[in-house]
Parts: C-alpha cells; structure tokens; sequence
C-alpha cells in the first residue's frame, strides 16, 4: 500500500492531487515530498560558508516585520484616540494627534522601504549562491552531455538555472516572510480584538448566555467561512492558472523552433504548415484564457461580496455595545481596523494560494533535476583510462545503451603510427569510438591509455562555435590572447580564411554567418593554435571538395610535424593521408591494415 501510495505520488502532477477527493493520505506524503525537497534545496546555502551573512540578513528583515506590525498596533490605538477627540470637539489635540500619526508612519515606510530592499539583497546573494552551484553541478564531469544519454533531458537546464532558482529563493523568502507576519499580526490584533470585546450577555428565555470576547469568535468563523469558501470557488483557478502557463510555453517554443530552423523551413516552403501549429497551439491558449475568465468572474463576485459583508459585519458587532451608550466612536474605529487586520491575516493563505502553487512546482523541478544530474554523473564506464603518452586501446567494447555491441574487443597501439583513418558503413559506431575514447561515452568497458587531455582535441563534424566575438570563437576552447593577432592572422590565412582577418573583433552568431565549410577551416585553425599531441577528427572536412582536405591535412602535418591524427570519414581519397586503417563492420567486427 505504501509503495502504491509513492508510486502514485510520483507519477501524479499536482492538478491531479489537488483534484482527487478522498485522498488525505497521498496529500500528506505530497506536502511531505515538497518539504523534504525544499529542505534539501535550501539546505546547501543555509549551511554553507556564506550562512552567516544570509542569517544576518534575515534577522534585520524579521525585526523589521516585526516592528512594523507593532506600528500597525499603535496606530489601531490612535483610530480610538483621534475618534473620541473628533467627537468631543478637543480641537487642541488635533494637530497633536495628526503629527502623531504622521511621525507613526514616517517610521512605518521606512521600515517597509528597508525590509524590502533587504529581503532582496538576501534574494539575489542567495540566487547568486544557488545558480553558481547549478551551473558548477551541470558542466561538472560533463553532466549537460550525459544527460542527453540518460534521456533525461526533458528537463531544460536552461530554465532550470535561470527562471526556477530565482522564483524558488524569491517565493521562499516571500511566502516565509509574509506567512511570519500576518502570524504575528493575528495574534496581536486577535488580543487588541478581545479587549475590545468586553462580555456579552445574550438572553435566551429565563437564560442568561455570557460570551466572552464574541468579537474575535465572530470574526474567526467569518474569516474561516471566508477562507474555506474561497477555497472551494478558486482552487480551479489554481490549476487553470498552471495549464495556461503550459500552454503558453508550448506556443512560445513553436516560435522559437521557426527561429532556430528558419533556413530549413524557409527551403521546404513550410510556412502554412507553421502558421497552422501556431494557430492550434494558441487556440488551446484562448481556450484555456477564457475558462480563467469565467473561474475569474465567478471568484470576483464572492470576493467583492465578502468583501463588502466584511465593511458591515463589525459593525453589527458593535452595535449592541454602542446603543448601550457603552462606547464611543473612537472604539468603533479601532474595531474595524483591528476586524480588518484579522481578516488580512486570516485570508493570507488564501491570498498565496497561487503563490504556494507555484513555489510547489517549482521545488519539484528543481528537485528533479537535482535527481536527473546524479543520475547521469552516476552513468560510470567500465573504461580503465590510463594516462600515458600514447594513445592505445586494450581489449576494448563498445556498446549502446540497450545492450547492442558496436565494437568487440578491439585493441590498437598508437605508438608506433602517425595517423589512422577510421573508416566503415554509417551508423556502424565510428562516431561513438571517437566518443568513447574521449571518455564521453558511458556504454564501454576494456584498457584505453590517453595522453594528458590537454594534448588531445576533437573535431566534430560542426564545430561549435561559441557567442561573442570571432576571435573568441577561433580561439575556442582556449581563452582569446588578443596579442598574438599577428600570428592568429597568419593561421587564418594558411586555412584559407583570409577574409576574416580585419573582422576579428567583431560580435556576431558567427555559426549563422559562416558556412559550414568554413567553420570546419575554422576548426582546423583551432589545431593550429592548440597544437596538441593529438587530433581526433569526426568528419571534420565533410564540407570541403577533395583537394581542399588534401591541402588541410598536408598543412597540419606540415606546421605539426609531430602530431598524430585520428581520422573517421567515408571519402577513399582520405587514405592518402593516413598510415593506417581501422575499419568497422555489423556485430562488433573490425579490421586493422596498413595503407
Ligand atoms: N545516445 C544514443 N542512444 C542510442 N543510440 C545511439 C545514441 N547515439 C548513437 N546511437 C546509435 O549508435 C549507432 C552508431 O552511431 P554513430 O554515430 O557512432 O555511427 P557512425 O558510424 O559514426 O555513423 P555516420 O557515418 O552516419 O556518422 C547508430 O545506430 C546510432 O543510432
């Protein structure tokens, strides 16, 4: 039963939990779950090295809430005070009573100023925290890449980090905060409440009914009336609310495939069929909108109603007091007031409602990609990796991940060879060798011995060009040395690039503006720069006619007469230029031969 409950929980978005009547029990583990997820989530900053300046921060910001609710205290007092002086016609203590309350909330906004402004200064130090270590936790042991592998990248990291960190810490503090104050506020006004109350006598027949402080017990039920009804009218809102979000993100993201994809759609002529996913996808949008819309109306007319009722139900509570000649004017101020501040307080859950919502959801992404990170740094190799001079493969296997074997115990020595052209069918696994000996590719096992990894670079068939500008892009994965223009241009030149050299500065996509062949000139300008021991090409001149890759390859080995290449392609002619032939076949069986 246990495990049903879990499996269930797990498998449910919150809308189904939130909808499914009966169900006490799984609500429990789910609030359970969230708070086992934040207190993970939150743990690392409140517990790290910089703890101490986010308590430090908190506590002036609780001190701050705290002391503007017991301004809020003082100026209930002067509601009574200012009221009964207008009634007797003390004009003396007019202007008395009006600094009072100027001076009252002069402190009253510069305390709420304050606790603003540092309530944020703790949000950002705490995001700053938490994004580094995300960004640390995705890029760290290739995390971003395996994940990929693990299938586990429905996740978008992207969002993740940027948008789901900020809403965490920003909801965190906010709800935390405001659910700290209007507790304390409650308290204070529930007692200011009581002593305003006095002892009611109902008689009932020959009975006579004392109730002590009836005005708080009226204004709790109303106020637990309130929040249980609007409960019930708004909580279909919540989960319209999260659809809509949904819907929303999908339309936005078939823009931004059109954007990503623009020249490929622009060839196929593809624009009715867009413009036809466009409209299904914003038309689940309006629907969506105008359900809200309905919801909306619905919830405003009990809102306002309650609202309204709100206005005349303290006063029908002051009434028998006040035709007994008991009071004066200035308590039935300080009532409503305090009725007022009871109702706030009361309602605050039932404000956040949306709020807790989305700060649930939020916890469960970010605690899901905690999980799928882990998951994939956890996706280990069976790969020995050795570090020594050359590159050489012992025994090694190379597999996907259901199981299906690529490569069969294949074993090599690159000590004694310059170059070697991995050649075979596609698909047969040339690519995911390459992987594989990159350290890249979970699925292997056997002895492979590589040199230190910073004299080794691969080239793929696209090569990545990073933002910014092109001598950053040129230099990558080095960082740019803007002193060795000279030579850089030089480089440029040799691979054939010279129409690039007075444009090293600028910033631009430059994986968008240069085709595809040049990027791969690009990248070979890239070994020149690096000179490494190694270079491992993956069809790295696919874009190049023949005797352009003749003159790429007779130039690296020309400017690096040391360096030996690793080489996978399909054009014969490339045996030109390698020594040695590696050729892969169905089932696992390769081949080795001098050319
Ligand atoms: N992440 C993955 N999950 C499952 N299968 C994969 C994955 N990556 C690659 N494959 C499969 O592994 C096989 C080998 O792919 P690989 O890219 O190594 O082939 P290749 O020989 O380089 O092909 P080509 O010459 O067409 O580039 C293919 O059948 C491919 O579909």
């Amino acid at each position: 039963m246990r495990y049903t409950i879990r499996y269930i929980i797990f498998t449910m978005n919150i809308s189904d939990v939130l909808h499914y009547k009966g169900v006490e029990r799984v609500l429990s583990y789910r609030i359970m779950y969230y708070l086992r997820g934040f207190k993970i989530l939150a743990k690392g900053y409140w517990t790290s090295e910089k703890k101490w300046q986010g308590i430090g921060i908190l506590s002036v910001v609780i001190v701050l809430n705290l002391l503007s609710v017991f301004l809020t205290v003082l100026i209930n007092d002067w509601y009574k005070e200012f009221w009964d002086v207008l009634q007797s016609y003390q004009f003396d203590q007019f202007w008395y009573l009006v600094g009072k309350f100027s001076l009252i909330a002069l402190i009253y906004i510069s305390i709420g100023v304050y606790s603003v402004y540092l309530q944020q200064m703790l949000q950002i130090k705490w995001r700053e925290w938490m994004t580094d270590r995300y960004l640390v936790q995705w890029l760290k042991n290739r995390a971003y890449y395996r994940l990929k592998l693990a299938g586990n990248d429905m996740d978008n990291p992207d969002q993740r980090i940027s948008e789901d960190i900020n809403q965490f810490v920003s909801l965190t503090l906010s709800l935390s905060i405001g659910m700290l104050r209007q507790l304390i506020s409650l308290v204070a006004f529930v007692v200011i409440l009581w002593n305003l109350s006095g002892i009611l006598t109902v008689p009932i027949g020959s009975y006579e009914f004392t109730i002590y402080g009836y005005m708080v017990w009226v204004s709790l039920i109303y106020s637990i009336a309130g929040t249980y009804l609007t409960h019930k009218v708004g909580k279909l809102l919540i989960n319209l609310n999260f659809e809509q979000q949904k819907y929303e993100a999908d339309f936005r993201f078939s823009m931004m495939r059109v954007r990503e994809n623009a020249e490929s759609i622009a060839f196929y002529r593809g624009e009715k069929p867009e413009f036809m996913g466009f409209g299904q996808r914003f038309k689940s949008v309006i629907k969506n909108f105008r359900d809200i819309m309905t919801r909306t109306k619905i919830l405003n007319a009990f809102t306002v109603g309650y609202g309204q009722l709100a206005i005349i139900i303290p006063i029908f509570m002051a009434a028998p007091r006040w035709f007994a000649m008991e009071v004066q004017v200035g308590w039935i101020m300080q009532l409503l007031n305090a009725f007022g501040k009871v109702q706030e307080a009361m309602s605050y859950l039932v404000d956040s409602y949306a709020n807790i919502a989305q700060w649930c959801s939020v916890i469960r992404r970010l605690e899901g990609f905690d999980r799928h990170i882990g998951e994939a740094v956890a996706l280990k190799s069976e790969v020995d990796f050795i570090c020594a001079d050359d590159v050489k493969l012992d025994d090694v296997d190379v597999y996907l991940p259901n199981g299906d074997t690529l490569v069969k115990s294949c074993s090599l020595d690159m000590q004694d060879k310059h170059s070697l052209l991995i050649m075979g069918q596609s698909g047969v696994g040339k690519s995911t060798m390459l992987r594989t000996l990159a350290g890249i590719w979970p699925y292997a096992k056997g002895k492979i011995t590589l040199p230190n990894e910073n004299k080794f670079l691969f080239l793929p068939q696209k090569p990545y060009l990073p933002l910014g500008s092109l001598r950053r892009a040129i230099y990558y994965p080095l960082v740019e040395d803007k002193t060795q223009d000279d030579k850089l241009k030089e480089i440029l030149i040799m691979c054939q690039l010279g129409k690039l050299v007075n444009k090293l500065d600028e910033v631009d996509d430059w994986s968008r503006i240069l085709s595809l062949g040049e990027q791969q000139r690009l990248a070979f300008a890239r070994v020149l720069l690096y000179k490494p021991q190694y270079v491992f090409l993956d069809e790295a001149t696919s874009a190049t006619d023949e005797a352009l890759e003749q003159y790429l390859y007779s130039m690296l080995i020309k400017e690096l007469p040391k360096l030996k290449i690793i080489s996978i392609g399909h054009r014969a002619s490339l045996m030109e230029n390698h020594e040695y032939k590696l050729t892969l076949y169905n089932e696992g069986k390769w081949s080795l031969e001098k050319l």
